[in-house]
């Protein structure tokens, strides 16, 4: 397994995260763990802001919240100066509630709630992030009885199909999110937000899909949506001063993989962005990316203790985790791959091909097929990176599993971002029961 961010093996063989012993780490929290290292979520913050502050200063990077969020995380994004995309009351309450400035938040959703809708009116965002015209009409209708001008963008599908599994692939006119180009939907939804009085069209978003490694495929969004920009203008008189390209570049989850570099990213989007408004002679538009994945995903690893071995001889070798599919379902979801490490054995040679297995009963809960480790045994400690980005936040408690707590690391501290859950959480909403004692 790559190293990820500041994990190292140690002269005994252990691996460490941040300068601490896995293994201790384990004996006093407990498995399984989702464990986040602190600076490597910083660094790629830094990475992020520092790229687009060099090829393109008149830019905003929001952290997508979708891919792991908590007040923590909400508060280490907001000290690296980056802003918010939020998809939910949810998430929008947590922004808040960790302080985060209601005008760095940004707010996406095919289908917001009206309670939704007045949570983020009333906390005054930065912007409504419309992805449809009931939307647009509800907005205006909600903004106008509070005497309001609600600021939007309006998202936009450009047709373009990103590399990526069909789950996850979000610009394509065939998709439940935005309105088409190529159909003329998108652009009569701002001829009539051009109307609307208390809306403020301030520009248009794309998210052509996620887990994308092909940097052009964010060339081709550029020119799609400029020549937009360009046929609004010309149709609608309307001029769009921001352009919101969403997230989705890729990150190695297999050493196989390639790690699309970030400051490559922001270079191949403003050096597009500057030819095309050149060759449109339109303005340069501000520019907002909202990374997710690639900020939290390498940050993030999950720690199991191995249980259960069986061999199924000529066939296979399973090896039983104490999580599963209840804490990451990216495997069963999209056939994701991991890597994977025994902790506590980090400097032994791998020699047996196993499967890892979670515990849930399902037979579709299987975290790696066929990986290569070094002999486990049950109590080994198993660690799978990259599980930041859409573990927790796509957590369940199927077959009344337990949430794993999300420790953060940094070198001189060790801290819950996230309390484990505990049986008593589970059971904790289930009132009418006290009726049928
Ligand atoms: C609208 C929008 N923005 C940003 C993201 C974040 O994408 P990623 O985690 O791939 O960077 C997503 C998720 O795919 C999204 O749907
Ligand atoms: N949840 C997806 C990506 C996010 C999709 C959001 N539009 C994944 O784990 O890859």
């Amino acid at each position: 397994m790559k190293l990820q961010g500041n994990m190292e093996i140690n002269e005994q063989g252990q691996l460490e995260i941040a300068g601490h012993n896995l293994v201790d780490i384990a004996e006093e929290y407990g498995s399984p763990l989702y464990i986040l290292d602190e600076e490597e979520i910083r660094t790629n913050c830094r990475a992020y802001r520092e790229a687009f502050e060099k090829f393109y200063p008149n830019s905003m990077t929001l952290y997508a919240s979708k891919a792991f969020l908590s007040l923590a995380m909400a508060r280490i994004i907001d000290q690296e100066g980056l802003g918010l995309d939020v998809v939910s009351g949810g998430e929008l309450y947590t922004a808040l509630k960790a302080n985060v400035a209601a005008d760095k938040i940004y707010f996406h959703g095919n289908n917001k709630t009206l309670e939704e809708l007045d949570m983020a009116l009333e906390a005054e965002i930065n912007a409504f992030v419309v992805d449809n015209r009931y939307e647009l009409d509800m907005l205006n209708q909600m903004a106008g009885k509070k005497d309001m001008i609600a600021d939007i963008l309006i998202r936009v599908t450009p047709g373009i199909e990103a590399h990526t599994h069909s789950y996850i692939q979000t610009g394509q006119t065939d998709s439940k999110f935005g309105l088409g180009i190529q159909n003329g939907l998108a652009l009569e939804a701002i001829k009539e937000a051009k109307e609307l009085e208390n809306i403020n069209l301030k520009g248009i978003h794309c998210h052509i899909g996620s887990q994308i490694f092909k940097l052009e495929s964010f060339a081709k969004a550029v020119d799609v949506m400029l020549e937009f920009v360009e046929d609004v203008k010309e149709e609608a008189g309307v001029i769009l001063e921001e352009l919101n390209l969403g997230g989705g570049i890729g990150i190695p989850y297999t050493d196989a993989e390639e790690k699309p570099d970030i400051e490559e990213y922001a270079k191949i989007v403003a050096e597009s962005i500057t030819a095309k408004c050149e060759e449109l002679d339109i303005p340069l538009p501000k520019v907002i990316n909202e990374p997710g994945r690639s900020i939290i995903a390498t940050a993030g690893s999950t720690l199991y203790t191995v249980g259960s071995i069986k061999e199924i001889p000529g066939i296979r070798k399973y090896v039983a985790v104490d999580g599963g599919m209840t804490d990451n379902i990216r495997p069963a979801l999209y056939e994701a791959e991991y890597e994977a490490i025994l902790v506590n054995k980090a400097d032994q040679a791998e020699e047996e091909l196993v499967t890892i297995t979670g515990k849930c009963c399902e037979s579709g809960d299987i975290l790696i097929r066929d990986i290569q480790l070094p002999q486990a045994e049950a109590g080994d400690l198993l660690l799978i990176s990259c599980t930041g980005a859409y573990g927790y936040s796509m957590s369940s408690n199927y077959n009344g599993i337990t949430r794993p707590g999300v420790l953060l690391l940094s070198e001189n501290s060790i801290d819950w971002a996230v309390k484990p859950q505990s049986y008593e959480d589970l059971i904790a909403n289930d009132v009418v029961a006290e009726r049928l004692k």
